[in-house]
Parts: structure tokens; sequence; C-alpha cells
């Protein structure tokens, strides 16, 4: 009989536990966390403020490195790397979505979104990537001529538009109010079925859960729960 190959996590921790020096204590912001994150995944992360969930998603993400235990991108360990193959790992292959937007105030929709394709390997046209987000019609417009909701969909163009294997995104619709913030999940969740991009949520919102391929909790920088949902719910289902 032919056994099925384990598919290759994308993203695998072992072991991993990250320690802030603060003045003369030390803070524990993760213990011990073993994950295996595999692509096309949509996971939500929920806990409370604090445990850790920031500091997770900047380790995955190779913006920071653990005090112990390792971290691999496919074959690649993240814990070894130099900084320059770090920010390789980072521009090529991940792209991350924060609560704020980080959009140059200065440049265009079209003109943030460019910022990226122009460096990018093989990037998503960034009229496409807006297209996607549903903003094909305001690509010309500054930050400032849009609302909160198109801003973050600009950002989500702008982290796609690199076609990455992984998008990070920590609280994206914090400051959202429900009807925008349901918009912007919808562009999430539309993305990464059609991108099949590996896709991590931190969100202080349990309803999102229900969204989700996979929910993981945390407390007190450890994973207390890891469970998959028999079925993703569609977004308009969601209420909170
Ligand atoms: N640069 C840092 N220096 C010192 N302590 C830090 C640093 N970053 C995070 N911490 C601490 O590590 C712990 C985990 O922080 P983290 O930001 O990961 O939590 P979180 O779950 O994302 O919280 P929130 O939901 O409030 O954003 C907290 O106790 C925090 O104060």
């Amino acid at each position: 009989m032919n056994e099925v190959p384990e598919p290759q996590p994308v993203l695998r921790m072992r072991g991993v536990s990250k320690v802030y020096r603060a003045g003369e204590v030390d803070v524990v912001a993760l213990r011990d966390i073993d994950l295996d994150c595999f692509a096309g995944e949509f996971i939500v992360i929920l806990g409370a403020s604090g445990s850790g969930k920031s500091t997770l998603l900047h380790m995955l993400g190779g913006l920071d490195t653990p005090t112990t235990g390792s971290i691999f991108y496919l074959d690649h360990n993240l814990t070894t790397a130099s900084e320059s193959e770090l920010t390789r790992f980072r521009r090529e292959h991940v792209g991350f979505v924060f609560q704020f937007y980080n959009l140059v105030p200065s440049l265009t929709a079209l003109e943030n979104v460019s910022l990226v394709t122009d460096v990018a390997e093989k990037p998503l046209p960034a009229t496409e990537a807006l297209a996607r987000v549903g903003l094909h019609e305001r690509m010309h417009h500054f930050p400032a001529q849009l609302s909160g909701g198109e801003q973050q969909r600009v950002a989500i163009a702008r982290a796609i538009a690199k076609r990455p294997d992984v998008l990070l995104c920590d609280e994206p619709t914090g400051a959202l109010d429900y009807a925008t913030g349901k918009t912007v999940l919808q562009v999430l969740a539309d993305l990464n079925r059609e991108l099949n991009t590996l896709t991590l949520v931190i969100t202080h919102n349990v309803a999102v859960a229900a969204m989700a391929d996979r929910v993981i909790r945390l407390s007190s920088g450890q994973i207390v729960s890891d469970q998959r949902n028999a079925r993703r719910a569609g977004v308009e289902e969601l209420v909170w």
C-alpha cells in the first residue's frame, strides 16, 4: 500500500521560548511552543492581552528571534539565519497586516502597493492586487481620502502583492467598526481561498474564530488549545 506523504509545514516551531529583559525583571512572553502551520490554512489566534500573540507572530514572520528553540520556514532554519537572510525571508515570503495601516500618506493607493511590487520577484500587478480587495476604482486616491476600512484593504493589497506564502495579520480589524471589519475579514477569507496563502490572524474578537480552519488559544505564553473547526463559517454568519 502506498503511504500518503505527510505534508511539509510551511512554518514550524520547536521548543520556542522568548524572554524579554525589562530592567531587572525577565518577562517570559512565550514558553516552549511547538507549532506546525500548513499551506492554505486560515488560523485564528486568540488570547488575553499580554498572552504572547504578537510575540508569536513576530517570531513566525522573522521580525524577532527566539531566546531558545528553533523556527523553520520549509527547510530553512530562521533561528540560525543571518540578518540579511531574515530580511530576504520577510521580503520574499511574508506579508504583514497590522492594526494601523502604515501607509505612506504622500503616496496614492497604487503607489503604496507599487512600493512592494517594484522590488518583489513575481508580484501580482499592483492594479490587480487592488482589484482583489475591491479598490480598483480608488487606486489614485491618497490614504487621507480613504476610509479606515479602505486604507486597511490597501495595506492588505500591499501585503499580498508579493504573492507571499504567509500572511500575518495582527488585529487587522482592531481599529474598524463592525461592518467595515467584516468587509476586511471577507477580503482575508477570499484571498486565503483564492491564493492558498497560509493566513494567521490575531484577534481579541472570539466570534472571528468561527471563520477559521483552526483556532489556537494562548495563555501566559503557552498554547492552551489548538482546535480545528468542523467547517469554516462564512463571514456573514459571524455576529458580535
Ligand atoms: N519588547 C518587549 N520588551 C519587554 N517585554 C515585552 C516586549 N514585547 C512584549 N513584551 C511582553 O511580553 C508579553 C507578551 O506580549 P505580546 O505583545 O506578545 O502579547 P499579546 O498577546 O500580543 O498582547 P495584546 O493583545 O495586548 O497585543 C507581555 O507581558 C509583554 O508586556
